[in-house]
């Protein structure tokens, strides 16, 4: 059984909002706002919590742009991310234990210190592609293969 988990990008035209993760799993890359989806919770009103709960955003619109699954050699345990973004928001970014909240302009993305497959996916997020992908990761920086596709329907 996959574990779902959830990915939230925030944009603001040009900008996009990107936390530095402050300790755990993926400690020490930006990347967007999510977390594991609770028993009694859809992965959608898991996304919305993990957004506010990590950064202080409020959004009730979320549109599902991808799904991103992650193996990693000697783990049985397959990720499943749901990712989402948001244009439309409420309240003020705030720091929490989880994550630093950051603008970065979309032209100037820290891809090298966020998550391998990021730079592969996030060319087809920013043109509004909707994208499925499958990473094989020996440890946390090398991915030894991966499929991405297009495409037009989640
Ligand atoms: C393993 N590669 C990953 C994981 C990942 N996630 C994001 C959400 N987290 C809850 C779990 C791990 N995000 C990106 N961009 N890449």
């Amino acid at each position: 059984m996959n574990k779902i988990l959830t990915l939230v990008l925030v944009r603001d035209g040009k900008r996009i909002l990107l936390g530095m993760k402050k300790r755990g799993f993926g400690e020490g890359r930006w990347n967007g706002f999510g977390g594991k989806v609770e028993k009694q919770e859809t992965i959608i009103d898991g996304a919305k919590r993990e957004l506010r709960e990590e950064c202080g955003l409020v959004s009730n619109i979320l549109e599902k742009i991808g799904l991103l699954k992650f193996e990693f050699v000697g783990d049985p345990q397959l990720l499943e991310v749901h990712v989402f973004t948001t244009e439309q928001f409420t309240g003020a970014v705030e720091e929490s234990s989880e994550m630093r909240p950051e603008w970065f302009d979309t032209t100037n993305i820290p891809f090298d210190k966020m998550w391998p497959d990021d730079k592969l996916w996030f060319p087809l997020y920013l043109k509004g592609q909707k994208f499925s992908g499958y990473f094989l990761f020996q440890g946390h920086d090398n991915i030894l293969k991966y499929t991405l596709d297009e495409v037009d329907d989640l």
